[in-house]
C-alpha cells in the first residue's frame, strides 16, 4: 500500500528545465497513467518518483513521510521497470531473481523464484542466461521481479513495449490484480489501447506541469516536442 504526495517538484538538466512545479497524488488501488509528447518529461518524473534524481524544489511523500529523509527504506517499497531492463546477461532468470531477492531481503524460497519465472512465461528458460533472451522475454523477466516482491509502489516505464498480444494480455491481468489487492500503479505509455482494461486516471504531462488529461486532441496534435 503506498500513498503518494508530491508538491510542487521542479527538475532540469543544467538551464533546461523540464519539470516546472508538479503535484501529484495517488492513493493506494490507484492506477495513473502518464500520457506526453516526445520530451515532455515523464521518464524524469518517473525517475523521480523512483529517487533516482533528486529534486533541488519540491516535497515528495511516501506514506507520509518525505522520501529523501530515509531513500533506502523509500527505495525498497518500489519496484521501477524502465527502458533498460537491468538484468545481468551471464545470469539466468531464477538467478537474477535470486541477486534482486537478495539485494532486497526478500527471503524468497528457489522454489518462489521459479515459479514467478514461470508466472511470466518463462518455464522452458528457467535456466538459461539472459543474454540469449529477445527483448520481449527480457521484459518478461524485469516483470517477474514485480510478482516477486508486490512492491507497494510500482512504476512501469512504457511496460508494452517489447511484448507480443499475448503479453499485453498477460500483464493486464497482473496489473489489474496488483490494483485490486491495493498497490499503487503508475505508467508511462503513449498509447491509450494498451491500458484500456485498467481502471486507472490519465495524467497529461506538458510544458513542465502535470495535467489532467482532458485536453482534445486538436490541442495535442498543436503540442511541439519539448527537445532541448
Ligand atoms: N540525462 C539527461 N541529460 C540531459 N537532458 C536530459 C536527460 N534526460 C532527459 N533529458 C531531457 O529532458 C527532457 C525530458 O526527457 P524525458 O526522457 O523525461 O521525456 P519523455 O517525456 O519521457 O520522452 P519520451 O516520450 O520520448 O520517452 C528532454 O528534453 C530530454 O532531452
Amino acid at each position: 500500500m503506498a500513498r503518494l504526495e508530491v508538491e510542487n517538484i521542479h527538475y532540469g538538466f543544467g538551464r533546461h528545465k523540464v519539470l516546472k512545479g508538479i503535484d501529484l497524488t495517488a492513493e493506494d488501488g490507484e492506477c495513473l497513467v502518464l500520457f506526453g509528447v516526445n520530451g515532455a518529461g515523464k521518464s524524469t518524473l518517473l525517475n523521480i518518483l523512483a529517487l533516482r534524481y533528486r529534486p533541488k524544489r519540491g516535497s515528495y511523500r511516501l506514506n507520509g513521510q518525505e522520501v529523501w529523509d530515509n531513500p533506502d527504506y523509500s527505495r525498497s517499497q518500489i519496484v521501477t521497470i524502465a527502458h533498460h531492463s537491468h538484468l545481468y546477461g551471464h545470469l539466468t532468470p531464477v538467478e537474477n531473481l535470486q541477486f534482486f531477492s537478495a539485494m532486497r531481503d526478500l527471503e524468497r524460497t528457489d522454489e518462489q523464484i521459479k515459479q514467478c519465472v514461470r508466472d511470466v512465461g518463462l518455464s522452458r528458460f528457467l535456466h538459461r542466461p539472459v543474454k540469449g533472451f529477445s527483448a520481449g522475454m527480457r521484459k518478461r523477466v524485469a516483470l517477474a521481479r514485480v510478482l516477486l516482491a508486490n512492491p507497494p509502489l510500482l512504476l512501469l516505464d512504457e511496460p508494452y513495449s517489447a511484448l507480443d498480444h499475448q503479453g499485453v494480455q498477460w500483464l493486464n491481468k497482473i496489473l489489474n490484480a496488483y490494483i485490486k489487492e491495493g498497490g499503487t500503479l503508475i505508467i508511462v505509455t503513449h498509447d491509450p489501447d494498451r491500458v484500456a482494461a485498467l481502471p486507472y486516471r490519465a495524467l497529461r504531462v506538458s510544458k513542465g506541469l502535470l495535467l489532467a488529461d482532458t485536453v482534445d486532441a486538436d490541442f495535442r496534435e498543436e503540442e511541439e516536442m519539448q527537445v532541448c
